[in-house]
């Protein structure tokens, strides 16, 4: 079907010898929202830079409503609405102000706008300081309320596109489930969302796919299922480590009383990925480790995406077989 609404083919840009996108293919349709998840510096703003037309790519080819973004980028802009990464530079307005004047930008009347800022503040709960200006040196609006308002200026008129670049940076819980929801309405009334996010947890439960970048390359691709890549019963085992523990091999690397699929280790965490019915063994075996100090703590629970997404971002993992997920990209 070619009716995506963003299709990037082949996409390469280099900084110098940095290859900050390297042959990247993705493509959103209308109604879908799509995470692009990586690592600090693994791409995903210069994807993004490319496909507003803020940068020229190397090689490969972005379109977006149909337009080819590179020969048009002025045109293919009218289908997209961006919120960039950084703060809004809304200092002097008030939230109010700057959403009904991104909509009456992106064709709104003046009341149709003034009744897009107001549903919007009711959506993300921000009305209590709609009307509060504001000011330089991040004062009069927390950092928090200045990204809600951001993303209400993204939004405040539909667009086929729409692409956020880390919304959820510095919002409460609270407010960031509102965000959450307010993303997936923006898919099931049509838009195409592009969210690029670290937050793999939460944004798992409104994503339809999700897309990996690892070093400018995409490692993998698929709906939230499909990357898991364990059985819907495998569970996590998940072992925190203290800051002065200088020897993890020897704390955990023997032979385990149960058969372990995958093994993760992040920082001062490792996350084995074991089957239900070892989850006896593994608490015991946990139990042991933390007895005798080596280990803070630990926790079993179901897998999670975010079990997958460190497998296949980090260089630190084991795996006991290959991952049954059936897709062409979920290995590094
Ligand atoms: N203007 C630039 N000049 C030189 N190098 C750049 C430039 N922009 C990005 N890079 C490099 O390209 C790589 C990808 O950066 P990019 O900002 O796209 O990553 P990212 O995934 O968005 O990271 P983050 O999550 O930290 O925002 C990095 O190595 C970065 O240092």
């Amino acid at each position: 079907m070619n009716d995506d609404v963003l299709r990037v083919d082949g996409l390469t840009r280099r900084f110098g010898a940095v290859v900050a996108n390297d042959d990247v293919s993705l493509r959103v349709r209308p109604g879908a929202v799509v995470g692009l998840l990586g690592h600090n510096g693994a791409g995903k703003t210069t994807l993004v830079s490319q496909v507003v037309g803020l940068l020229r790519p190397d090689v490969g080819s972005i379109r977006v409503g149909g337009v080819d973004a590179v020969a048009e980028p002025a045109t293919a802009r009218r289908y997209v609405a961006l919120q960039p990464q950084g703060q809004a530079p809304i200092d002097g307005l008030t939230p109010r102000s700057a959403i009904e004047m991104s909509g009456r930008i992106r064709g709104l009347s003046p009341s149709a706008a003034r009744v897009a800022a107001e549903s919007l503040a009711e959506e993300l709960d921000i009305g209590e300081w709609l009307d509060r200006r504001a000011l330089p040196e991040s004062r009069g609006l927390s950092g928090g309320i200045r990204r809600l308002t951001a993303f209400a200026m993204a939004v405040a008129a539909p667009t086929p596109l729409v692409i956020l670049d880390e919304p959820t940076n510095d919002i409460d819980a609270a407010r960031r489930r509102l965000l959450w929801q307010a993303v997936r309405r923006r898919g099931d009334a049509g838009a195409g969302v592009l969210l690029v996010t670290h937050n793999v947890a939460e944004a798992e439960r409104i994503v339809d796919d999700l897309v990996v970048l690892h070093r400018g390359k995409v490692v993998a691709a698929g709906s939230p299922a499909r990357l898991r890549g364990t059985t819907g019963s495998d569970l996590r085992l998940e072992l925190q480590f203290a800051p002065d523990a200088v020897d993890l091999e020897a704390a955990d690397g023997g032979p385990l009383p149960f058969p372990i699929r995958r093994t993760v280790r992040s920082g001062r965490r490792v996350l084995h990925t074991v089957a239900t019915d070892a989850a006896a063994a593994a608490v015991t075996w946990a139990a042991t480790l933390r007895e005798r100090e080596l280990i803070d703590g630990y926790a079993l629970g179901p897998a999670t995406l975010e079990d997958a997404y460190l497998a296949l971002t980090s260089s630190d993992v084991d795996e006991a077989e290959p991952a049954p997920t059936g897709t062409e990209a979920a290995h590094v």
